[in-house]
């Protein structure tokens, strides 16, 4: 198993992050528990900020809050300088009541409803990213009826093909987001924001896919969106001024996955936008990044119980977690692999093959198959690796399970930043329609 950021073996034999040994957070907290690494996290956003001071200043890194968001996380992408992406009311919510600076937030989705758009333009959210001609005519009537001006970039497919997953491939031509370029919708998309009086066009957005590790597809997108900047400046008079290039960037989820580090995805990026336009005698725009999996997916593990434990001999041994899907659900939707180990018996080899199972009443609750543990009976501590990215986010409460609590784990001390969900949470918003009290009026 790959270890991360602080994580470590302590004399115990367990497996420590942030200074926390994670069998003692199991105890404190109980299973499943997520475990945010916060160093690491302040570590991979200063890689971002501090590889554009270094290579193209005029830049702004925000981070993608789908990937894992939560008041406390909204706080520390504010405190290290950086904006926030937003996709729904709720994240947006979230980052508001976090005391996020509305300015820097960029509202992103492929619908946004009415409701969703009263509430950024009260908010004075700093950019809308608009991903169609509906929400173009939505959105200026909406910032007309409050005699104001929205600023805009528009989503665009550069018709890249990311080697990524298909699920989570987004800058093809025929994409649910954005307007594309191939097939000239997105000039049309352009030429009809700048005339419109209650938008302020800024530029363009793409976001070409997720869990990347081909840099040159980011090159080939940054050189598509500045051939694109070039026509709008031909066809319209107009020199974007922003230019958001998405996020990516992929991590290591188990071996064979190979990320490439951040500064030199920052380096080539900005080296192709500036060559650019040189070439084509453009002002440079503001570039904007807006990465994240690869700030918080090897920040994050999951601590699991063990429970039961299935031996079919000759066939497979099932090691059975209290969690699985509702908390991760990413092996289900994507075949996704992960590692594991067990916490509390970090140095002892492994002895046997097994294959993790979820307590979800679903065959495909698996959460990794056939993986070597060592020799793993009930009250083991299970721990998944790099769980930060799209688990919390994601989780439901299928079964009705309770989503786990997180907690950031930093300097030998970890604090709760999510309360695990209580069964009264479960059925918070049930109600009983009142003919159902009375059996009679039932029966009727
Ligand atoms: C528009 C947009 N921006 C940013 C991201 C963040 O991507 P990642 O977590 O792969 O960095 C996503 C998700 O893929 C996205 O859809
Ligand atoms: N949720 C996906 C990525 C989706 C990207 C969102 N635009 C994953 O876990 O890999």
């Amino acid at each position: 198993m790959n270890l991360h950021g602080t994580m470590r073996i302590n004399q115990a034999g367990h497996l420590e992050i942030g200074g926390c040994d994670t069998v003692e957070l199991a105890r404190q907290f109980g299973t499943p528990l997520y475990v945010m690494d916060e160093a690491l996290l302040r570590e991979n956003c200063r890689a971002y900020v501090e590889s554009f001071q270094k290579h193209y200043p005029n830049a702004e890194v925000i981070y993608a809050s789908k990937v894992f968001s939560t008041m406390a996380m909204c706080r520390l992408v504010a405190e290290e300088g950086m904006g926030l992406d937003v996709v729904s009311g709720g994240e947006l919510y979230t980052a508001l009541a976090s005391g996020f600076p509305a300015n820097r937030i960029y509202f992103h989705g492929n619908n946004k409803s009415p409701e969703e758009l009263e509430m950024a333009l009260e908010a004075r959210v700093g950019r809308y990213v608009v991903d169609n001609f509906s929400e173009l005519d939505l959105l200026n009537e909406l910032a007309r009826q409050r005699k104001t001006k929205a600023k805009i970039l528009i989503r665009v497919s550069p018709g890249i093909d990311a080697h990524t997953h298909h699920y989570i491939k987004t800058g093809m031509i025929d994409s649910k987001f954005g307007l594309a370029i191939a097939n000239g919708q997105a000039l049309m998309g352009a030429e009809k924001a700048l005339g419109m009086k209650n938008l302020e066009f800024k530029g363009i957005h793409c976001h070409i896919g997720s869990q990347i590790f081909d840099l040159n597809s980011y090159k080939e997108a940054a050189a598509t969106m500045m051939a694109f900047v070039k026509e709008i400046k031909t066809k319209t008079g107009y020199a974007c001024e922003e230019l958001n290039l998405g996020g990516g960037l992929g991590i290591y989820y188990t071996e064979g996955d190979s990320p490439q580090p951040i500064g030199e995805l920052v380096a080539l990026m900005t080296k192709t936008v500036r060559e650019a336009a040189t070439a084509n005698n453009l002002p440079l725009p503001k570039i904007i990044v807006e990465p994240g999996r690869s700030i918080v997916g090897e920040a994050g593990v999951t601590l699991y119980t063990v429970g039961s434990v299935k031996d079919i001999p000759g066939i497979r041994k099932y090691v059975a977690v209290d969690g699985g899907m509702t908390d991760n659900p990413r092996p289900a939707l994507y075949q996704a692999k992960y590692e594991a180990a067990l916490a509390n018996k970090m140095n002892v080899p492994g002895e046997e093959t097994v294959s993790i199972a979820g307590k979800c009443c679903e065959s495909g609750d698996m959460l990794i198959w056939d993986i070597e543990l060592p020799p793993t009976v009930p009250g083991d501590i299970l721990v998944v690796t790099s769980t930060g990215a799209y688990n919390y986010s994601m989780a439901s409460n299928y079964n009705r399970n309770r989503r786990p609590a997180v907690v950031f784990a930093c300097g030998g001390k970890a604090e709760l930043v999510v309360r695990r969900e209580s069964y009264e949470d479960l059925i918070r918003n049930d109600l009983v329609p009142e003919r159902m009290q009375n059996k009679v009026a039932c029966l009727a």
